[in-house]
């Protein structure tokens, strides 16, 4: 091969050039092929029985480099869909909605993160990617994203994406163990660790109301309070509970709707144990049941993310509760 030399930096600004250029047909053809899966998805849900206001449809981000401590939620989604239809239950959620009911449930595939990180995607290239394929579910009524992550980093594209296209802000019911609002975490704009002060400078959100909080500290606090955060911590949570168990949101002024991101590190590790993030005295999954079955609001969109199956245990019992979690929000979201 030629020698490197001067020409080399020459080289390197030719194929830049002709990499940005490629990424983009990469990205185009990928979002081609979910408008078309989103299509069919909601001409099905629109062709049965007088259709659908709202199909919950699941969109997999097998994204997990934003991670703080492990990247294992990278290879979530297919466990969590293969979880969802495992044969040890059956179809119907709790409140007896049929997911295989193409009106309540519908899922186009998850997004290709690493096919575009092997082609060196700068980060804000590759979030806004997944903004824009929200965007495309949220383009065919009656389907409603729920995200199935990856880590906690891709809320805030998501919640981004939802704001943009709704002409507003939402309220958020965050359930996590961790408040997720530090201003910089590791120098990493989009890290895990920050999703929600992202999504409170940019306005995404009016109301965020944190349940299961129980790793926090003084930058945290001092987060919460200049974005007026409604977080409730474990250690309150006895005296919250009956106020939790009865929320009403997305009903202030100007507000499009609700959105429940459910981080699954906000169970106690002893109802899942498969999370990077292992925080003691946790809550229950009843706990959580109670509060999403019980919540009163227009549910726009919704995510599961941190579930880690490379810390899960012998019989994939995370998997199966990271899709109960699915299952359920799906039941609650769809309409
Ligand atoms: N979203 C999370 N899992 N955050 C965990 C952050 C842990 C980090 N070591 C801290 O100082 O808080
Ligand atoms: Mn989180
Ligand atoms: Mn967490």
């Amino acid at each position: 091969i030629a020698p490197l030399g001067s020409s080399f930096a020459q080289a390197q600004e030719r194929v830049t050039k002709l990499t940005e250029s490629g990424q983009d047909e990469v990205i185009n053809a990928s979002l081609k092929f979910l408008k078309e899966k989103a299509k069919l998805k909601a001409k099905t849900a629109n062709g049965i029985l007088g259709g659908a206001i709202a199909t919950s449809t699941i969109l997999g981000v097998p994204l997990g480099h934003n991670g703080s401590y492990h990247e294992g939620p990278t290879f979530a989604p297919p466990l969590v869909r293969e979880a969802i239809w495992n044969a040890s239950t059956n179809s119907t959620t709790e409140e007896g909605k049929n997911l295989v009911d193409p009106r309540v449930f519908a899922d186009v595939g998850d997004i290709p993160i690493q096919d575009l990180r092997n082609l060196g995607i700068s980060e804000d290239r590759l979030m806004n990617f997944v903004s824009d394929s929200v965007k495309i579910v949220m383009d065919h009524a009656p389907l409603r994203p729920l995200i199935v992550g990856g880590d906690h980093s891709i809320t805030f594209p998501v919640v981004r994406a939802i704001s943009e296209k709704l002409g507003g802000p939402v309220d958020i019911l965050h359930f996590d163990a961790h408040p997720d609002i530090y201003e910089n975490f590791d120098n990493n704009y989009y890290s895990h660790a920050s999703p929600f002060a992202r999504i409170m400078e940019g306005k995404y959100a009016k109301r965020l109301v944190q349940v299961g909080i129980r790793s926090i500290n003084d930058a945290g606090r001092q987060q919460i309070e200049k974005y007026g955060v409604e977080t409730h911590e474990m250690r309150n949570f006895a005296k919250d509970r009956d106020y939790l168990e009865n929320l009403t949101l997305g009903t202030g002024e100007g507000v499009k709707g609700v959105y429940v991101s459910i981080d699954v590190d906000s169970l106690d590790p002893g109802f899942a144990p498969g999370v990077s993030h292992i925080e003691s005295g946790g809550l229950s999954f009843r706990d959580i049941l109670n509060i999403l079955q019980n919540l009163k609001g227009n549910i726009v969109g919704g995510d599961v993310v941190e579930f880690n199956p490379i810390l899960d245990v012998s019989n994939r019992m995370t998997s199966l509760v990271a899709a109960k979690l699915v299952r359920e929000l799906a039941a609650k979201m769809s309409k």
